[in-house]
């Protein structure tokens, strides 16, 4: 139904505004030697999450950041299943895995992931069916290019809600054909994938065009550059800023938030979402 999202072994309500942690699984921290401590790292990094409020904990084995390069499914499988398999049986998380790979998102699922996130939105050979295949819910977000060149000159021939939106309906569209029903999908503009500041100022303030598919809104703007220009703030000092768009974002129709700092962001979101119901629903 609408406020239940079927994740796995557990059941996500999302009749109200729910905070997605961002677990790190950098690469470097995953050398030989330092593998046993780097998980037990963020698997205590995670837990942190989970006791501020953190209702999904999300993971990623490629770097999708501007300039990344791409990365193997195999060399993602080797940073991200160690770590799930410690969410999913210490801590009995419900884990959301990045990746656009067929494989990863099979060998994932048997792990006990319980949600995919894909910034392809579904486009790699044999996405769409592993996808389908999971029973998994599924975020599909807009991104144009790839990270490696997806920021050299974002340029739109229309509006950036319109092609944002156009984009998101084909994607619903591919899906449906593919057996994967819509009401397992989650729709992200995709704040930073290919967009100007401007772009992603007006692509925030005009979200809520996006009510018109009934589907979850996902949004992740935490630390990224439109904090940066505007506020002209280093990365570590992203926080206020980003719970001003965590706040509107809420506001505009969000109902799951990506984010670094958990706690401040459930705060943020609960306080929003009173003022938005007249009260505290029982
Ligand atoms: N569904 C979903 N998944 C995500 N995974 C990531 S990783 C962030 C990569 C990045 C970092 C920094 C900038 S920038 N140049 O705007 O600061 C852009 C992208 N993000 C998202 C997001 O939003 N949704």
């Amino acid at each position: 139904s609408m406020n239940m999202l079927h994740c796995g072994r557990h059941w996500l309500d999302i009749s109200f505004p729910r905070v997605m942690g961002v677990l790190n699984v950098t690469p470097d921290s995953f050398s030989d030697g330092g593998r046993h401590i780097a998980v037990d790292d963020a698997l205590r990094h995670a837990e942190r999450m989970l006791a501020e409020g953190a209702a999904i904990i999300d993971v990623g084995g490629e770097s999708t950041r501007p300039g990344a390069s791409p990365v193997s499914p195999q060399q993602e499988l080797d940073r991200v299943a160690p770590v799930i398999e410690g969410l999913v049986r210490e801590l009995d998380a419900l884990v959301s895995v990045d990746t656009s790979a067929p494989e990863v998102m099979k060998e994932v699922t048997a792990l006990g992931a319980g949600m995919l996130n894909d910034v392809r939105a579904l486009r790699r050979e044999g996405a769409l069916q592993a996808a389908a295949r999971s029973g998994l819910p599924v975020c599909v977000m807009h991104m144009i290019g790839e990270p490696g060149d997806m920021q050299d000159a974002p340029h739109y021939d229309q509006e950036i809600e319109s092609a944002v939106e156009q984009f998101l309906a084909d994607r619903i569209g591919a899906c449906e054909a593919a057996g994967l029903h819509r009401e397992r999908l989650i729709l992200d503009p995709g704040f930073g994938f290919g967009k100007t500041v401007e772009h992603n100022l007006r692509l925030l303030n005009r979200m809520d065009t996006l009510k018109r598919f009934e589907l979850p809104i996902l949004a992740g703007m935490s630390r990224k550059s439109m904090i940066g220009k505007v506020l002209e703030r280093p990365v570590e000092e992203r926080l206020s800023g980003g719970l001003a768009l965590a706040t509107l974002a809420v506001e505009r129709g969000a109902r799951l938030l990506r984010v670094h700092d958990v706690g401040p962001t459930v705060d943020a979101a609960n306080m929003t979402w009173a003022v938005l119901q007249e009260g505290l629903e029982p």
